[in-house]
């Protein structure tokens, strides 16, 4: 089911296109990471959809809502930590949450504890949050955007000024929410090792502009690696192998040979190699990352 639907979504500031014809889907249980450089546009959608800033064109449906048709409505199933969250830090974690529940309808006692189990605030919800870190501050205002049980997410930036222990924690919140809730997560970044670990699919921006969308999911399930043979005999190896498989590419790298197969195939060619007497001192496998295929992405879009 799809919670999030944008539709040609553009900005235009002045003569300056900042959001330039975006076209998206997030489906619910999903985590969808918004993946550009600085300037790229991601605050820009993320307050376009949640109506903090006017768009100059497109749709945005929330969970089958026009948010233009019905802009209440449609903000009642989304969450959303736009920048650091507005906490009162005098008053306790759980005095916030209480806070901030008054202003949903149907709040039970029990959803708030609910989400105090959900974000692991359970020995300091009775701090003051003056006292708490970064990464539990940011927790709580993740209970908060979540209190309403929200179908979908929009985090932007959520990670900035965490540790790696607090961006570890988050990360596995934000999974579990997806996938024990079936929450739909939109999540900007400008760091693809972030949107790697995290994501189901990633879509990257430019200047505004949607260059790819890719499924990682898709990327972690295929069964093409980049495996390094490392050999005596590189050159009687590339040989070997491009008579044993026709059209396969090979690179040489020193006293590696590089090439792309299915892991299966592994076995098969160690043993040929080693028939024809070519030593073998390592084999090592590499997944294509979201880096290459990113890469690959921007690189054909200047080709264009
Ligand atoms: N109110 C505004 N007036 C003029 N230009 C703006 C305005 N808001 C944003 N911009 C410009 O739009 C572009 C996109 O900004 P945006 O903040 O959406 O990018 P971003 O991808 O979120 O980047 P960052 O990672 O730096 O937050 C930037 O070049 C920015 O300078």
């Amino acid at each position: 089911m799809t919670v999030l639907q944008i539709d040609q979504l553009s900005k235009k500031i002045g003569r300056k296109t900042i959001v330039d014809g975006l076209t998206l889907t997030l489906n619910k249980g999903e985590i969808l990471g918004l993946l550009g450089p600085n300037g790229a546009g991601k605050t820009t959608t993320i307050r376009m959809i949640v109506g903090l800033m006017s768009r100059t064109a497109g749709r945005i449906i929330i969970n089958g809502v026009d948010t233009k048709t019905d802009h209440a409505k449609a903000m009642n199933s989304i969450g959303v930590i736009v920048e650091n969250p507005d906490l009162y830090k005098y008053l306790s974690g759980y005095d916030n949450l209480v806070h901030f529940a008054r202003m949903s309808q149907g709040v039970t006692k029990q959803r708030i504890k609910e989400i105090i189990a959900l974000v692991g605030l359970e020995h300091s919800i009775h701090d003051k949050v003056g006292t708490y870190s970064l990464g539990m501050r940011q927790r709580l205002g993740l209970g908060i955007a979540l209190i309403h049980k929200p179908s979908l997410l929009l985090l932007d930036e959520p990670t900035n000024g965490l540790d790696p222990a607090g961006i570890r924690e988050l990360r596995a919140h934000l999974i579990h929410l997806a996938r024990q809730e079936e929450v739909g997560i939109m999540i900007s970044s400008h760091l693809m090792s972030e949107m790697e670990m995290m994501c189901d699919r990633v879509a990257v921006l430019q200047q505004g502009k949607l260059i790819g969308i890719r499924d990682l999911s898709a990327m972690a399930q295929t069964d093409e690696l980049q495996v390094r043979f490392e050999v005596d005999r590189p050159e009687a190896a590339v040989q070997l192998l491009q008579t044993l498989t026709a059209g396969l590419e090979i690179l040489r790298d020193n006293d590696h040979i590089v090439l792309r197969i299915a892991k299966t195939k592994i076995p098969e060619l160690t043993q040929k190699l080693m028939a024809a007497g070519i030593q073998i001192y390592g084999v090592h496998t590499l997944k294509p990352s979201l880096e290459d295929t990113f890469l690959e992405m921007t690189e054909g879009d200047k080709a264009r």
